[in-house]
């Protein structure tokens, strides 16, 4: 109910050209007639989820720690600010043990039972050098779960921007390394087809949460290039939402009913019943018949009295 939800009082935190940028963007929005936006935030655990949650509020809103957090809980974080009311689901991380722990994404897709997804934030560190086994778990999670639709719903936000380079690589040449490796598993993990790819552009967005993060004359918290980079995140998401796609609509269905990306299910028992008749059927006429034919060894001839005892 919007009278119970808290005024966004962080965004007086920023400094003045942050907090002119947001309340134009968020104004934009407005006369698109959007008056709520509600972002999931998900990745593995220990990327940085809640500390970006907390950047973008200007608030503490949710724990961060640097040891992977207990209770596998989502938690909803909800601002208003002059009629529009910004909803950010933190998420905990989705990795246990090696594997995607199931429970933690069933509970979350509870949680998320009747909210509409706006935008997903898939959140990874900047300064990791191989997207590995788990990131592609964690994003053919996500996609089972909520439908191939929820990338074109997507910011990849990468976190940690504020670093050096190992190897002497330069920063560019750095980030659209990590960029496209981790896009190339998120398409493949979509199963974004070639022709979709022009639509499908995610874009790869950088994030410095660190209290040592360098500022401009303005005091905003810069990236390596000079971008503010909460202003960035901020127009990146509007872009997201007026992309032309559609909200993640999370009903029961989705939640309970066969994963929307098996909608073909239907065609199984139809191959099931061509493998049995085009081929089972006739491999067992093909042995069959070679049984027939085959000239039988002379111990079998013997034992039916056909042929004498050579030996
Ligand atoms: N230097 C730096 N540290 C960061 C950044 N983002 C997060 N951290 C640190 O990384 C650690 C983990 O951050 P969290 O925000 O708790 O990560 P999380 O993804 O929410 O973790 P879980 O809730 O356990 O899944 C904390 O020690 C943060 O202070 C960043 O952009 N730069």
């Amino acid at each position: 109910m919007a009278s119970q939800i808290r005024e966004w009082t962080g965004i007086q935190q920023f400094p003045a050209a942050t907090q002119t940028k947001l309340l134009q963007l968020l104004g934009k929005l407005k006369q698109e007639n959007v008056s709520t936006l509600t972002i999931l935030v998900m990745g593995k655990g220990g990327v940085g989820k809640s500390s970006t949650v907390n950047s973008l509020i200007g608030e503490r809103v949710v724990s961060v720690s640097a040891f992977q957090s207990e209770g596998p809980r989502p938690v909803m974080v909800s601002r208003t600010r002059a009629g529009f009311t910004l909803n950010i689901i933190d998420t905990p991380g989705l990795i246990e043990g090696g594997y995607v722990n199931d429970q933690a994404l069933q509970i979350i897709k509870q949680f998320l039972l009747n909210k509409t997804i706006d935008v997903l934030l898939y959140v990874d560190r900047l300064d990791a050098y191989r997207v590995d086994n788990l990131d592609k778990q964690v994003i053919k999670a996500i996609t089972d779960s909520f439908g191939k639709g929820i990338w074109r719903r997507a910011l990849v936000v990468l976190t940690h921007a504020q670093l050096s380079p190992p190897d002497g690589l330069n920063y560019d040449e750095f980030l659209s390394r990590r960029s496209e490796a981790l896009l190339k598993e998120v398409r493949l993990g979509a199963r974004i087809k070639k022709q979709e790819l022009q639509d499908s552009a995610i874009p790869v967005v950088l994030v410095e949460n660190s209290g040592r993060c360098r500022t401009n004359d303005d005091g905003e918290k810069i990236l390596p290039s000079g971008a503010a980079w909460i202003p960035n995140l901020v127009e990146i998401i509007t872009e997201v939402v007026s992309n032309g796609s559609k909200a993640i609509v999370v009903d029961k269905k989705l939640i309970e009913g066969p994963n929307p990306n098996e909608k073909h299910k239907f065609l199984i028992p139809l191959l099931l019943a061509f493998q049995y008749f085009f081929i089972v059927k006739p491999i067992q006429r093909a042995i069959k018949g070679d049984i027939a034919k085959e000239s039988k060894p002379l111990w079998e001839l013997r034992d039916m009295g056909l042929a004498r005892h050579r030996f």
